[in-house]
């Protein structure tokens, strides 16, 4: 008798799955590689920045009492002692109606408070001195970068878990951070099963089709910061996938497969889950595309049976293997991030379950925008490609009208959500 099988609603099904999610190691590696990983430790300020009080600009350094006379009819002038460029202190005390050539980046003398822009000054010479003139006063302060004015030692700039971004490398650079403390990338395995399925580089046969989730997979892996290995495709044989199976859990931390997990004959992972003496989170979800997902855990590692159709396959890795990958990377907003977004056409289907549509989000002066991508249907490969948001509409609806705000999920963030259900 065909097995009924009971659907449990979406987020019930990510709560389940984020019960056995945790934090993973960390491991230290150079900051030359550091760039698209997590931090696996805060990044703290060991110093102020700037470190010393310095020059914004190439100009001159003066005590500013001296220039409040200053004015277009009544220049002040200010015998120029030295210059100095970044890098180099000055050497020599700067008196009143004295000044330094000062350039961007460089310390301030002791004994000055303020610069003038090269630009408003008037340089020349007398009896072999140098000399310069101001026709306006300047304020204790103006044009100085004081110490710790961008940030105090001792502060925290990045918590732990952050995207390491470009900016962030920065700060790890400014901060002496030479190596830093990343959380590990998991290793997840993947499996594609389906006697019907060819490698890519297989001509095509009646009958067959090429193996897309295995790559699709293994790129969505990879975009949410873990490791994959492709362990190859199984023909759909008990045997041959329970041994493949169990062998290589030992080596992943995580194990994706694709197909097999419905109720056809040939749909062998709900027995492998049996003999592995896993125990199934669920086997259904209240959603489309993907209503077949199902989750197992063996000793505490998770083993993801998603769909065989395309879609099915890419809606449930996003929904909820890329969170525990993310929660493994330490963040704190694994999930998805879920946005508002105006709907750019009309989607009639009715919605037992909640639908998410594969669509395109865009940006207008009006905010968020979505458009539905081709055939909404789950075992549509042609559609995926351009795919950057999940439409979410929640079950029980009669379709929507073009102009309606519906919640989506930006597949292209990286920031994340806490938790969107
Ligand atoms: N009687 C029922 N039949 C089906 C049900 C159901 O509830 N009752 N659910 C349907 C739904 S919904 C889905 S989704 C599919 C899921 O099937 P499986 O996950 O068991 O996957 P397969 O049967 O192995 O394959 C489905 C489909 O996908 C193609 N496929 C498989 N692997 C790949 C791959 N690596 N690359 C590209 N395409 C792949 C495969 O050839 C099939 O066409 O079950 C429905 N049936
Ligand atoms: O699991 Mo299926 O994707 O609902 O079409
Ligand atoms: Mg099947």
């Amino acid at each position: 008798m065909i097995e009924r099988r009971i659907p449990i609603q979406v987020s019930e099904a990510v709560e389940r799955v984020m019960a056995f999610a945790c934090q993973g190691e960390v491991e230290e590696i150079p900051i030359e590689k550091a760039y698209g990983r997590y931090l696996g430790e805060d990044v703290i300020s060991d110093h102020d920045v700037p470190p010393f009080d310095r020059s914004p600009y190439d100009g001159f350094a003066i005590h500013a009492e001296d220039s409040k006379t200053a004015r277009n009819d009544q220049p002040v002038e200010f015998e120029v002692i030295e210059e100095i460029g970044a890098g180099y202190v000055a050497s020599k005390e700067v008196k009143p109606f004295q000044a330094v050539r000062i350039m961007t980046g460089a310390q301030m003398p002791a004994q000055c408070d303020a610069v003038v822009m090269l630009e408003l000054t008037k340089e020349y010479e007398k009896d072999g001195k140098k000399y310069m003139a101001i026709k306006r006063s300047f304020q204790s302060g103006d044009n100085v970068s004081f110490k710790g004015e961008d940030t105090k030692k001792g502060n925290v700039l990045v918590p732990k878990g952050t995207y390491i971004n470009p900016g962030v490398q920065a700060l790890l650079a400014t901060f002496g951070y030479a190596n830093i403390k990343v959380a590990k990338k998991p290793i997840i395995g993947i499996y594609a099963t389906g006697t019907e399925l060819l490698d890519v580089h297989e001509q095509l046969q009646p009958e067959k089709i090429r193996n897309s989730n295995a790559h699709m997979v293994q790129a969505q892996i990879e975009r949410a910061g873990a490791t994959p290995i492709y362990a190859g495709k199984l023909i759909d044989d008990f045997e041959a996938c329970y041994e493949a199976i169990s062998k290589v859990l030992e080596d992943v931390d995580i194990l994706v497969t694709t197909g097999g997990v419905s109720v056809g004959d040939f749909d062998y992972l709900p027995a492998i889950y049996e003999q592995l003496g896993a125990k199934v989170l669920f086997n259904k979800i209240a959603m489309r595309p993907g209503s077949v997902t199902t989750v197992a855990e063996l000793n505490g590692k998770l083993l993801f049976g998603l769909s065989g159709n395309p879609s099915a396959c890419y809606v449930g890795f996003e929904l909820l293997v890329r969170p525990v990958i993310k929660r493994l990377l330490h963040s704190t907003k694994p999930h998805v991030k879920k946005a508002r977004a105006v709907l750019q056409a009309d989607f009639p289907k009715a919605n037992p379950f909640t639908r998410f549509v594969r669509g395109y989000v865009s940006y207008s002066e009006n905010g968020l925008e979505i458009t539905p991508i081709g055939l909404d249907k789950s075992n549509v490969v042609s559609s995926l490609a351009s795919v950057n948001g999940l439409m979410i509409l929640p079950g029980g609806t009669r379709g929507f009208r073009q102009g309606t705000k519906v919640d989506v999920l930006l597949l292209e963030d990286i920031e994340g959500s806490e938790w969107p259900w």
